[in-house]
């Protein structure tokens, strides 16, 4: 059965605004515990597996998706808001150019915007740019930071970690890996999402049933791409998102316009599918910019935003005759209700035929001044719509729990995660290495190291320690590539990662730990790969000491630097978040590296001569010229004459004499740990959105 739909004909413009709001309020609750049987605010409400086809309607000229995902049960969400304000303080840059004084702005991108949305219903945000839909939206879904006032709830209560498990929300940029296909993606959700008592097969085959419901089987293979890679189509690309969202079965369902950048078939299949999703019982919220008039027809619920205000609230089949009510009436008699209410939200009035002039210059000053028009629209919403949103809010008994709570994780709220930490890790390992095996195993990148290593050893060929000035700084030049290299590979790992990791990590996916450790160890077999071949060539071509033992050491002391400085990467990365600032604050840290190493300056003042034990090069030099040379080896320093290697000024710097080597090793093992966790409290605290 359809929910009662009334049409908008049948209510004369006599019709009091509450009137109508009233009556249609009743509609969908009858057309709730009819066809659903929750009861819709107990927090406990479960409605089993329901038919999730709707009826197709008139509006329907498309075959619905049917969605019979996670036949399992759906707790139903009534999501109430009521008085929901947002202000930012932005810094705006002083009138004056010369003034360095940048005063912050105080801006309200929500005002007292109330409403309620129930299971079965689908609610759209309507509004022009910038009139505050995301931000509402993200603010509904938890997601917001910053102080949100008002009171958000849902079945009564605050937002919690397991109503984040239950709600899925679809951004407006659809955050995917270009990489991966689209099975990949979804199955690999569908492995981290997904609950505990099911098999891997049956986990896959739920992400195989989406693809097919979601009309993607002809693309499951192709790659998702992305804004620098080819992949499959902006319509494709959103249902796969859509798809992310509906593998757990949310009872919430958010998504930011869904439909933009769509042509109109697309975009109408989607929004079949968004209703489709809440007669199964679900509560559907979206954001929308300009809907056709076929796409407003399958709203049940509309909310206006103009400038951060409601201006209507309520049944979307009321909203015209709303306005009619109170002066605003279309000029035409087949106008689409959203463009006539964009027009409103932005301040502009219809024209007004001329007998109802009078009137309607008595409610607004003057109509060709948007402002006033938006202002009258506001009182007006304050007026009639408000007071019914407030009852209706308030009617529930059982929501006398409604508190004036915010948005925030409630006291006790355990977290529940769908699979254990290892299962997590190798799910994440495997998808990381996919998705960046084209980056880790390129041709390019092996090409770079093998050019360099073969053009260093072709330079150093078979030095001796005839010219331990040449090895030494063959040794150096180690020391100091393989700190430069994989430091700037690391800085960009969480930077670029960042916007997944929100989004993931804002449905509960999985634990941060488990996310740091996957993105550390699964590139690490390249890491390791490329020093490796670099080394193997260098060190037999450079002519370094022709010892198995000596080399094998060498290229442990490389690989230590290597993780090291990889170590120093993430961090700065994590903390800043930022590639330019992260590389910036890098070269000038290598280049104060590189210059305290030892190699270049041996008579550093004391005051700043401690720089030399922060720096990894200098350890790992140490480290290299220590394994190279023994104590008592000697060179020819003149013709006929020997010299102690230990006495050459680059290594009489580095007091080997007497030297632990282990203190050496120890020094980058501190250096490894703390950077690595200096890495994950900086993911930990700056990997969210600010
Ligand atoms: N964190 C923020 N910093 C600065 N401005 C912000 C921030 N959050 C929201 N705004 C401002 O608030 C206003 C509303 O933004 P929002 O993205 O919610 O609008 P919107 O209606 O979704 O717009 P669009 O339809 O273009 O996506 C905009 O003017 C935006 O610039």
């Amino acid at each position: 059965m359809m929910p009662p739909q009334q049409d908008s004909s049948n209510i004369t413009t006599h019709n009091t605004p509450a009137t109508i709001m009233l009556t249609t309020s009743r509609m969908t609750e009858n057309f709730i515990s009819v066809h659903a049987q929750p009861s819709a605010s107990s927090s406990t409400n479960v409605v089993p597996c329901s038919p999730q086809h709707p009826i197709p309607s008139q509006q329907d000229t498309l075959t619905p998706l049917p969605f019979s995902v996670s036949c399992q049960s759906l707790r139903i969400v009534t999501l109430k808001f009521e008085e929901v304000a947002y202000t930012i303080h932005s810094s705006v840059t002083s009138a004056s150019c010369f003034s360095s004084h940048k005063p912050k702005q105080r801006t309200n991108v929500l005002n007292g915007v109330s409403g309620v949305v129930r299971p079965g219903e689908l609610l759209a945000m309507l509004g022009p740019s910038g009139s505050g839909k995301t931000t509402l939206l993200t603010a509904l879904g938890g997601r917001l930071t910053g102080k949100v006032s008002g009171a958000i709830t849902y079945n009564g209560r605050p937002f919690s970690s397991s109503m984040k498990r239950k709600t899925g929300f679809v951004s407006q940029d659809d955050v995917l890996y270009p990489h991966l296909t689209v099975l990949e993606t979804l199955a690999y959700a569908a492995l981290l999402k997904l609950p505990k008592k099911l098999t891997t097969q049956q986990k896959i085959e739920q992400a195989e049933q989406i693809i097919g419901e979601l009309g993607l089987a002809g693309c499951r293979n192709d790659v998702v791409g992305g804004p620098l890679l080819r992949g499959v189509s902006g319509g494709e690309r959103k249902r796969v998102s859509v798809g992310l969202e509906m593998l757990v079965n949310p009872s919430l369902l958010m998504l930011d316009e869904p439909t933009s950048g769509l042509d109109s078939t697309t975009a109408h299949r989607i929004m079949v599918t968004l209703r489709s999703l809440a007669r199964g019982g679900r509560t559907v919220i979206t954001t929308i910019h300009q809907p056709s008039s076929g796409l407003y027809r399958m709203f049940d619920k509309v909310l206006v935003l103009s400038d951060g205000y409601p201006i209507y609230c309520g049944q979307a089949d009321q909203a015209m005759d709303y306005f009619s009510s109170i002066g605003f009436s279309p000029s035409f008699k087949f106008v689409n209700p959203a463009d006539f209410l964009l027009d409103l939200a932005n301040g502009i009035a219809p024209d007004v035929k001329p007998k109802e002039q009078l009137e309607f210059h008595g409610r607004v000053d003057n109509p060709d001044d948007h402002k006033s028009t938006k202002q009258y629209l506001i009182s007006s919403y304050k007026k009639n719509i408000y007071p019914i949103l407030k009852a209706d809010i308030n009617q529930d008994l059982q929501d006398s729990t409604f508190s004036t709570v915010t948005p925030s994780k409630s006291r006790g709220d355990e977290v529940e995660w769908n699979s254990s930490w290892w299962e997590q890790f190798k799910v994440l390992v495997r998808r990381g290495v996919q998705e960046r095996k084209h980056e880790s195993y390129s041709g390019l990148r092996i090409f770079q190291v093998m050019s360099v290593s073969i053009l260093s050893g072709l330079l150093w060929w078979h030095s001796d320690t005839s010219h331990i000035e040449d090895q030494v700084g063959l040794l150096f030049f180690f020391s100091i590539f393989w700190g430069f290299f994989p430091l700037f590979n690391a800085i960009f790992a969480f930077p670029q990662e960042r916007p997944m990791l929100i989004k993931e990590g804002s449905s509960g996916m999985y634990r941060l730990s488990s996310y740091y450790v996957a993105r550390t160890t699964g590139d690490l077999p390249m890491e390791l790969v490329l020093p490796t071949i670099f080394v193997t060539v260098t060190y037999w071509m450079g002519g370094l000491k022709p010892s198995l033992v000596t080399f094998v050491l060498t290229l442990l002391i490389v690989h230590l630097n290597v993780l090291v400085s990889q170590g120093l990467g993430l961090a700065l990365g994590a903390i800043l978040m930022d590639v330019k600032q992260a590389t910036t604050l890098a070269s000038v840290t290598m280049l104060v590296f590189l210059l305290v190493g030892g190699y270049y300056i041996h008579h550093m003042p004391a005051f700043i001569a401690w720089l030399k034990y922060i720096s990894f090069s200098h350890y790992c030099y140490k480290l290299l010229v220590g394994v190279q040379y023994s104590v008592n080896e000697v060179y020819e320093c003149q013709i006929g004459r020997r010299c102690k290697v230990m006495d050459f000024p680059a290594i009489k710097y580095l007091g080997l004499d007497n030297n632990n080597r282990w203190w050496d090793v120890a020094a980058l093992a501190i250096m490894l740990a703390g950077y690595r966790l200096l890495a994950y409290v900086g993911l930990r605290v700056y990997g969210k959105p600010h």
